[in-house]
């Protein structure tokens, strides 16, 4: 038996998801083909339940403040159990939206593992698929590393697969899911350390964010360790952990430890080989800026490609992918520039553009100027738990165009969104003095700044 199609996408995740609906609504014959659970990372293990269990964390803080805003609460036993119910019920409402709007649009569904036979064939369930063009949007897994023991952690998929809050957790990392995950078990209530293996989290952001949110985390956050590196992992007779660091020291009686170090591209179980597309030392796929491989019809899309691993990147190059083949658009393309993003902290941060460190590098320090301010969020301004939000612009050259905005603060992850379509119409700080301030509000600060 055999099937052929116009378009197949290996990965039914963010990018696959959108390039064959995309696909089939300009009239092509579309598939995807996914072997775990449709919507991919981000509706399973990633954006969506954590977002859940981040609001479950604001919860939890709104409670803290409560009684300054004259609430007398009575603060009961935290259930992890009932958030995991109702997020997974959650999530199995949006596999029902996705199911249908393949249905709408036509999009054949096929489960199983797919490999490739030759650079127009791919094998699923013992059945051979052709198509004329095929995109491997097979996302990544989580890295484990390479030290004894290191089995005894769990990664971001296990954190997700927790039924119970364990009670003193050590989180290993410095990016996003580490920060993340590290920030919700703080708030929901778990003795939490954060292991980093240099000076802070998140190095490759703006320096303002990272000083934010290491004050931040100070005051009341989980517990920073930094320069600390894991060397060994021990399961003691009692269930609990220890874990030896590579600085001689060692952190006793974890109940849990997850790994939060990056991820691994798909790309070593699909026989990728036998096409001769192009893999980097990673394994993630060579791509150009309109997705095409090295090979004529295979393309690739998403965190497979490594570039921006973010829901919306991937969605929208596969939009553009379908758009170029299928809607007589030879020059659509996905712009990798300028790309907005929230890390879910607490408080949130979002930025968009150049950092104040690459701005000088890119532009020279003589051209960037930087306006900053920091202030105590009315929100919890009249609480005893008062905390800086920080805010940053850095413009350049004499008429001050807008090339980098930067906040950490409650609100941050709503508020960025606006502002990143201001910087990409090429914003000057003018445009933003000139826009009235919305008062009383955190926003204000960036239409405000002096
Ligand atoms: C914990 C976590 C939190 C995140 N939070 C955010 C966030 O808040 N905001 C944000 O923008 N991004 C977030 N991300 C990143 C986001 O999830 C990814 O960028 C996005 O899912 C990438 O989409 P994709 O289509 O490239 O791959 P994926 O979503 O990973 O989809 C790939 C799919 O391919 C399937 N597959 C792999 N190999 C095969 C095969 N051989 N045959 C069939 N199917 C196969 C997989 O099962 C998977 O379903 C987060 C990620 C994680 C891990
Ligand atoms: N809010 C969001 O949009 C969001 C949230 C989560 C994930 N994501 C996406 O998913 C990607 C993956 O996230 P991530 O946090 O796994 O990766 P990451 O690449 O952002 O961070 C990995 C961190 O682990 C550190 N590290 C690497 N090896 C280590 C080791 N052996 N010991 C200790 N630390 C080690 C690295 O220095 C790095 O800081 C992100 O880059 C991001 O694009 C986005």
């Amino acid at each position: 038996m055999s099937r052929h199609y116009d378009y197949l996408s290996i990965g039914a995740g963010s990018g696959g998801i959108a390039s064959a609906n995309r696909a089939a609504i300009h009239g092509a014959k579309a598939a995807v083909i996914e072997a775990k659970a449709v919507g991919g990372t981000c509706v399973n293990v990633g954006c969506v339940p954590k977002k859940v269990m981040w609001y479950a964390a604001h919860v939890a803080e709104a409670v803290k403040y409560a009684p300054s805003f004259g609430f007398n609460l009575e603060q009961g036993q935290y259930d992890w159990a009932t958030m995991v119910k109702n997020r997974e019920a959650y999530i199995e409402r949006i596999h029902g939206g996705y199911h249908r709007g393949f249905q709408g649009n036509g999009v054949e569904y096929i489960e199983g593992f797919a490999k490739f036979v030759d650079p127009h064939t791919v094998e699923v369930n013992g059945e051979r698929i052709t198509a004329d063009h095929i995109t491997i949007a097979t996302g990544g897994r989580p890295m484990i590393p390479d030290v004894p023991g290191a089995e005894h952690g769990i990664d971001s998929d296990g954190f997700f697969a927790l039924t119970e809050q364990p009670k003193k957790v050590a989180v290993a990392g410095a990016g996003y899911i580490a920060v993340e995950i590290a920030g919700v078990f703080h708030a929901l209530g778990s003795d939490t350390h954060l292991l980093v293996r240099r000076d802070r989290p998140l190095r490759d952001f703006d320096r303002t964010l990272t000083d934010g949110l290491m004050e931040r985390m100070q005051q009341d956050g989980p517990t920073l360790h930094t320069e600390t590196t894991i060397q060994q992992v021990v399961k003691e007779d009692n269930g609990k952990l220890t874990l030896h660091f590579t600085n001689g020291e060692q952190m006793t009686d974890v109940d849990c430890l997850v790994w939060a170090i990056g991820r691994v591209p798909a790309t070593d179980n699909i026989n990728i080989e036998c096409t001769g597309v192009d893999v980097d030392e990673a394994g993630y796929v060579r791509t150009d800026l309109f997705q095409n491989t090295n090979v004529q019809g295979i393309y690739a899309v998403g965190d497979i490609t490594g570039r921006a691993q973010l829901t919306p990147v991937a969605i929208k190059a596969g939009r553009q992918l379908a758009e170029r083949l299928f809607n007589n658009k030879p020059n659509a393309h996905f712009n990798y520039e300028n790309i907005p993003t929230v890390v879910f902290s607490h408080p949130t941060i979002g930025t968009v553009g150049l950092s104040e460190e690459d701005a000088i590098v890119k532009y020279g320090e003589e051209q960037v100027k930087v306006y900053k301010s920091s202030f105590a969020a009315m929100y919890n301004a009249v609480t005893p738990h008062r905390a800086l939000s920080f805010f940053k612009l850095v413009c350049v050259g004499k008429e001050e165009k807008v090339v980098g905005i930067h906040g950490i603060g409650e609100g941050m992850d709503e508020i960025l969104q606006g502002f990143a379509v201001a910087l990409n119409m090429g914003a000057t700080k003018a445009d933003l003095d000139n826009t009235v301030a919305l008062h009383p509000t955190s926003a204000e600060e960036f239409v405000t700044l002096r």
